[in-house]
């Protein structure tokens, strides 16, 4: 089993709904438990700032998956929830990254591990900072990393996400 760290993000229709969706449907992944989310953070959009605010976190996995696995279930589940990918940095229904998965290292078409972007994004960094609050996440330190973003604009809803406890297979199967 691998450890996975996912950033969560939306900010078009029920933003709120669809990360709870997204929290959910991981949770229903072979071979997978949610084991840690954070609090969901409204935060201002960076990058492309002619759009709504967003409501961004982050979810930790224990998975069997392998990362490139792990990637094309997101993707997945992005789509199911109604993602159309128009422009870079732009609004979006649903937004799954993969930000670490153990202490692994990637640069391949598909996949780059850690996610690229991540140390530079306050919106990413101060969620994590609340499941990691020694300031390293599986072998990777940021804590300088969000000191040296000097972004504001990241604030704590008053709302968590759910995990719901697995059930039984035959929960699933009806029987
Ligand atoms: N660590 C990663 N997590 C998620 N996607 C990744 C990762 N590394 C590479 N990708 C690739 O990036 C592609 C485009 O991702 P996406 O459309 O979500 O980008 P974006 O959300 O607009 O920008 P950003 O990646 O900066 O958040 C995906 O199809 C995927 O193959
Ligand atoms: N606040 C915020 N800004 C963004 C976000 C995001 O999730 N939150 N995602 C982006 C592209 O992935 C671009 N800008």
């Amino acid at each position: 089993m691998a450890d996975a760290v996912i950033g969560l993000g939306a900010n078009l229709g029920d933003r709120l709904a669809a990360l709870q969706g997204a929290v959910d449907a991981l949770s229903l992944l072979p071979g997978t438990k949610v084991t840690k989310v954070s609090a969901v953070y409204e935060t201002d959009p960076v990058g492309y700032a002619e759009q709504p605010t967003f409501y961004n976190g982050a979810a930790v996995l224990s998975t069997a998956l392998s990362p490139h696995a792990l990637l094309g279930a997101l993707l997945g589940i992005e789509a199911a929830a109604g993602r159309v990918r128009r422009m870079q940095n732009g609004p979006r229904t649903l937004d799954l990254d993969l930000l670490l998965y153990d202490g692994a290292k990637c640069d391949d078409a598909e996949l780059t591990l850690p996610h690229p972007r991540m140390l530079e994004r306050a919106f990413v960094l101060v969620p994590l900072l609340e499941l990691y609050p020694e300031g390293t996440a599986l072998s990777l330190p940021f804590r300088e990393a969000l000191d040296k973003t000097g972004q504001s604009g990241v604030r704590k809803t008053g709302y968590r996400l759910a995990v719901s406890e697995p059930q039984p297979d035959s929960f699933h199967s009806g029987r």
